[in-house]
């Protein structure tokens, strides 16, 4: 699958990617076509939800599409179980078409292969809070409540990014009249061929999981299946992807690909490549577990809005993405999360099954707009 030279490539300081193995593009959905990943295939079994246990397991949702009432509930019940231990689970049997994944790969390895000069063309408006286009340098850690923001801004992540978000859709969702305008600017699309197509099915087919997702959640949380539907029908999304370029020399210290930090939103839906320098979790006993890319899974994990909704019953793990070893520096990576994030005005409180007289709501009432805002600025000063 995946074959790595580390013994000439570091003379030739020529950046390496990961290439779709013969025939991925046939279009065939099986759970073992791979675009980029590696690690162990993992085969789902009819009677088991959970595939490989662990700090970060496997989950197969398959039951839940056929499985009926019962199965809903199996897997209602694995993804809270899990949601309470570490919120990082990797997602078997999701059904998003392999051709529909593996085209919004190619498009974006095409997109970071453009000239620095071109990617800049579509750069971010500086007042855009969500920073649709191609990103400013920014350090996520910034955006952890505990930062130093002087400190992590001195120490970008090493990453470039490109973002798009369904409210800067033609046909987007409406926002209460008292919203900033910006949010409503338009994605900036690259003149590639077939670019747009492909994020906006990826973009579709990544909703529609996390509509499905949150379903489940509400029945992990003892909640009617539809709780949540009317709180994320206007959600406003960022999908962002994250390049992390080849680093011929050793970074500076303290600088990380992407430095440590919970994400901000619901729900995080990871694309992941297999290439070396990647995604880490703490675990309990404070150490950096690695999160391996398994072929045809997304890694999911739960963001800081979710575990205030769960009033802290459901956690929002800090993780990273590490700089690759000397050996393999040369290795590029690409990874692309869907940042699920509610309805703007969907007001994030204390869900009534995660309280009791002996429990009370820990968080005031936010908005998810308000919310979400407060974090870019934190993280990249707009
Ligand atoms: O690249 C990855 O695997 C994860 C990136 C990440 O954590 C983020 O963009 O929030
Ligand atoms: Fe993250």
């Amino acid at each position: 699958m995946v074959t790595l030279d580390t013994t000439s490539q570091m003379g030739s300081r020529k950046a390496r990617h990961y290439a779709f193995p013969q025939g991925h593009s046939s279009g065939k959905d099986t759970m073992n076509a791979s675009h980029g990943t590696s690690g162990t295939a993992v085969q789902p079994t009819a009677d088991k939800v959970t595939l490989i246990d662990g700090y970060v397991p496997v989950i197969d949702l398959s039951s839940a599409w056929t499985g009926g009432p019962e199965g809903r509930r199996a897997v209602g019940r694995a993804l809270g179980e899990v949601c309470e231990h570490s919120g990082f689970l990797a997602v078997a049997g999701h059904g998003v078409s392999e051709t529909v994944i593996a085209e919004m790969y190619r498009a974006t390895q095409e997109f970071f292969a453009l000239p620095l000069s071109e990617k800049k063309r579509l750069l971010a408006d500086p007042d855009d809070p969500l920073m649709r286009g191609f990103g400013r340098p920014g350090s996520l850690a910034a955006s952890n409540a505990d930062a130093s923001l002087d400190r992590e801004r001195a120490l970008p992540d090493i990453s470039e990014t490109y973002t798009i978000n369904k409210l800067g859709e033609p046909a987007s969702p409406g926002l209460p009249s008292d919203a900033d305008p910006h949010l409503k600017l338009p994605n900036k699309w690259p003149e590639l061929p077939r670019f747009a197509e492909a994020y906006r099915a990826y973009y579709a087919a990544m909703e529609n999981l996390a509509r499905e997702i949150m379903r489940l959640f509400a029945l992990a949380l003892d909640l009617p299946e539809s709780w949540f539907d009317d709180k994320i029908d206007e959600h406003m999304t960022n999908m962002t992807a994250n390049y992390y370029p080849a680093q011929p020399d050793p970074p500076e210290p303290g600088r990380a690909r992407k430095g440590h930090h919970s994400d901000w939103g619901c729900l995080t839906i990871l694309y992941q490549d297999g290439a070396p320098g990647g995604l880490q979790v703490l675990d309990k006993a404070e150490r950096w577990v690695e999160v391996p890319a398994i072929a045809s899974t997304f890694v999911i994990n739960i963001g800081d809005l979710m575990a205030r909704w769960t009033n802290d019953r459901w956690v929002s793990t800090v993780h990273r993405v590490v700089n690759p070893p000397r050996a393999v520096a040369m290795c590029e990576r690409y990874s692309v999360p869907f940042f699920y994030q509610p309805n703007y005005g969907a007001v994030i409180e204390c869900i009534p099954t995660c309280t009791d007289p002996g429990n009370p709501p820990k968080y005031g009432p936010i908005t998810s707009g308000a919310y979400i805002m407060d974090k870019f600025r934190r993280a990249y000063g707009n």
